[in-house]
């Protein structure tokens, strides 16, 4: 079984700008790895839960999954053969650089690269940020990603059928949101999870010229959300939205923008789901309250 998104990997070509602003502005802390210009940025255990590589681009990389031992990794790896989707097993040297016992590679029909991973070596020192703030990682792993999707059936068949996931919840965005005439339909937005967060993917036709639309990251208590807040307008970080709770999930969350020109979704109090019980529905409102957005997507 898949369990939860357990980091990320991303290109970027400001790394200065990326380590002040993940330390001041995020509360992550500094961690070290094996390629001496990379970035390892923590929140728990993990050696690195976002990794930052120096590049020409700025744009997402690597969803790395983390799946819950060898063997359920070999039958998802032979479920997606099956299916007729290329897979790639990870070479010693990218297995070392990323501390995990095994790993497959895959693209998701939207072009994004997942990396299904079980093994992980954890890191015997703490994370501890300087602003005392604690990230809500554990069974939920790093939180979660929105994907720019151009083809919604393949969305679901790829992140459903094939791995697993379960499709939590729907959201019917209009599309002149994005440009488009009315008379196109509504556009949907899909929010999936293998584990106990709500979602840890979802996946709607949001431009994204990066690759990714946001990460959201959450902390334990409201007050490190304000806190963080307060760590953005001292250090000039671009706020996206307004704080808001949304309708799906319950998380008390407001949106920044990271150096490389994507969002950071930076919250607290996430639902977290039973996948036994759980009733997949379409949430009608898109806030329950705030969560107002400021500006369109970079560049
Ligand atoms: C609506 C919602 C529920 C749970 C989430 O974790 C979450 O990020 C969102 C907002 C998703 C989405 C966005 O990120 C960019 C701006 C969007 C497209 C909207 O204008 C409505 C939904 C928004
Ligand atoms: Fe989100």
């Amino acid at each position: 079984m898949i369990r939860s998104l357990g980091y990320l990997r991303v290109e970027a070509t400001d790394l200065e700008a990326w380590r002040s602003f993940a330390v001041k502005v995020l509360g992550m802390v500094l961690g070290r790895g094996p390629d001496p210009d990379a970035l390892y940025l923590r929140m728990d255990d993990f050696p690195a839960r976002l990794v930052i590589v120096p590049g020409e681009r700025d744009c997402l990389l690597v969803c790395g999954y983390e799946v819950s031992d060898s063997a359920s990794l070999a039958r998802i790896g032979k479920t997606l053969e099956d299916a007729g989707v290329a897979t790639k097993q990870a070479s010693a040297e990218e297995l070392a650089e990323r501390r995990v016992a095994e790993l497959i590679r895959v693209d998701d029909p939207f072009g994004n690269t997942l990396e299904l991973f079980t093994g992980a070596a954890l890191d015997d020192r703490p994370a501890v940020s300087h602003y005392g703030n604690r990230f809500v990682t554990g069974d939920g792993g790093l939180g979660h990603v929105v994907l720019s999707a151009d083809d919604d059936a393949a969305g679901l068949a790829f992140y459903g059928g094939l791995l697993g996931f379960q499709l939590r919840d729907t959201m019917r965005l209009p599309p002149e949101l994005f440009g488009r005439p009315a008379e196109d339909g509504p556009l949907w937005m899909r929010f999936m999870g293998p584990g106990v967060r709500h979602h840890s993917v979802a996946f709607a036709p949001i431009p994204a010229p990066t690759g990714i639309v946001h990460v959201m990251l959450e902390v334990d208590d409201i007050d490190d959300v304000g806190r963080a807040l307060d760590r953005c307008q001292r250090n000039k970080a671009p706020l996206v939205s307004t704080l808001g709770r949304h309708a799906n999930d319950n998380m008390i969350s407001f949106y920044l923008r990271t150096p490389s020109g994507f969002d950071i979704e930076y919250g607290t109090g996430g639902l977290l789901v039973d996948s036994a019980t759980w009733v997949s529905r379409e949430t009608t409102a898109h806030t329950v309250w705030g969560h107002k957005f400021l500006r369109g997507p970079a560049h």
